[in-house]
């Protein structure tokens, strides 16, 4: 017997796109499956103004395969100079759906973020006024905090006395990698916080990229922790909680960056998220779950209707997919979840 799942199509609330040759080679990736998807700004520049969010959605926009149903979400990535009536009225022309907020120094192209929060306290104010969410890289860049503790010393230390300072703004955070996170989203009110999960997240532990041999392709941030966090992760994503949705934080590097003395941070699952997901949430019994996750819970924080449009998902034989995808910067791995997949997008 085949066995089928038809779900709204999905959207990826964190996803990096890149520009250029990269932007070309990954867009149909995201655009064959997902509806919807937020535009992260960290290019090098970065997104900071309306104008340069136009100009990247424009970009993106000449980049889409011909018939595509897809369209991008832009942000703005804020910086201690970031003008709140800029933000405001994109947000007010529908042009973004939410500001990124990157600690300075914290992961990829992230040397432009924030240092001082009194800085930007006006913009959050703003923001908290007019409903838009802030998305948020979540980790500390204190050179004595244990990059395995970042994120949970982020909650206590900066996001914690964010939300009390502005307890109105919507926040997202971002790629949680631990149970830390997993338990300060659940204690948070629904609709003023939302948490992504990305696919790599919910498949691989730090074993995966040390154990055997250093991975670089499994090297990522925040870097994946251990087992038992993981293990929170999939509880989460699968237990239907709105709170809980999906990101893949697709974040595409060519393989001689990755493949480096000083590797870059961040993993490609465009390509095979849905079928990595259907896995996951097959093993953890909760099929009926991944719509949630992957249509429904992220729209319904967002305040958008979920897609129209459906998506059918089939098990049978193994599905294959390239290992690589190629770009004239050069080639791109895709995710290795390290198991056959058989589930395919019909
Ligand atoms: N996740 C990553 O490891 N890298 C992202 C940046 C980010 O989301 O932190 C990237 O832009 O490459
Ligand atoms: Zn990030
Ligand atoms: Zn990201």
């Amino acid at each position: 017997m085949t066995q089928t799942l038809t779900i709204r199509r999905p959207d990826d609330w964190h996803l990096h796109l890149r520009d250029g040759a990269v932007l070309r080679a990954v867009l149909p990736e995201t655009a064959r499956h997902f509806g919807r998807a937020i535009i992260m700004p960290n290019l090098v520049p970065p997104v900071v103004t309306a104008t340069d969010a136009e100009g990247y959605r424009d970009r993106i926009m000449a980049a889409l395969p011909d018939g595509a149903d897809f369209r991008p979400l832009m942000t703005l990535y804020l910086t201690e100079d970031t003008d709140p009536a800029d933000v405001a009225a994109a947000s007010e022309s529908g042009l973004i759906s939410a500001v990124k907020l990157y600690p300075a120094g914290a992961t990829t192209n992230s040397a432009s973020g924030v240092r001082d929060f009194d800085k930007v306290q006006g913009v959050l104010e703003k923001m908290a006024e007019i409903g838009l969410p802030l998305c948020v890289h979540g980790e500390v860049t204190d050179a004595e905090i244990d990059i395995f503790d970042r994120e949970a010393v982020f909650i206590d230390r900066i996001l914690d006395p964010l939300r009390t300072r502005v307890p109105e703004l919507k926040v997202v955070m971002e790629h949680i990698t631990t149970s830390n996170g997993v338990d300060y989203a659940k204690s948070q009110p629904e609709g003023s916080i939302g948490a992504t999960i990305t696919t790599h997240h919910l498949i691989i532990d730090r074993n995966h990229i040390l154990v055997g041999g250093i991975k670089p392709h499994y090297y990522c941030l925040p870097v994946a922790k251990r087992a038992a966090h993981r293990d929170a992760l999939i509880k989460a994503a699968t237990s239907g909680d709105p709170r809980f949705f999906l990101g893949t934080d697709s974040a595409p590097h060519t393989d001689p960056n990755k493949e480096s003395a000083c590797g870059c941070a961040g993993i490609f699952t465009a390509t095979n998220t849905m079928s990595c997901l259907a896995a996951v949430f097959e093993q953890a019994g909760a099929m009926d779950r991944l719509e949630g996750f992957a249509s429904l819970n992220g729209p319904a924080f967002y305040g958008l209707p979920a897609n129209d449009a459906t998506i059918t998902l089939t098990k049978g034989d193994a599905v294959s997919y390239p290992d690589k995808i190629d770009t004239e910067d050069g080639p791109i791995t895709v995710f290795d979840p390290g198991f056959p997949l058989h589930w395919r997008v019909s």
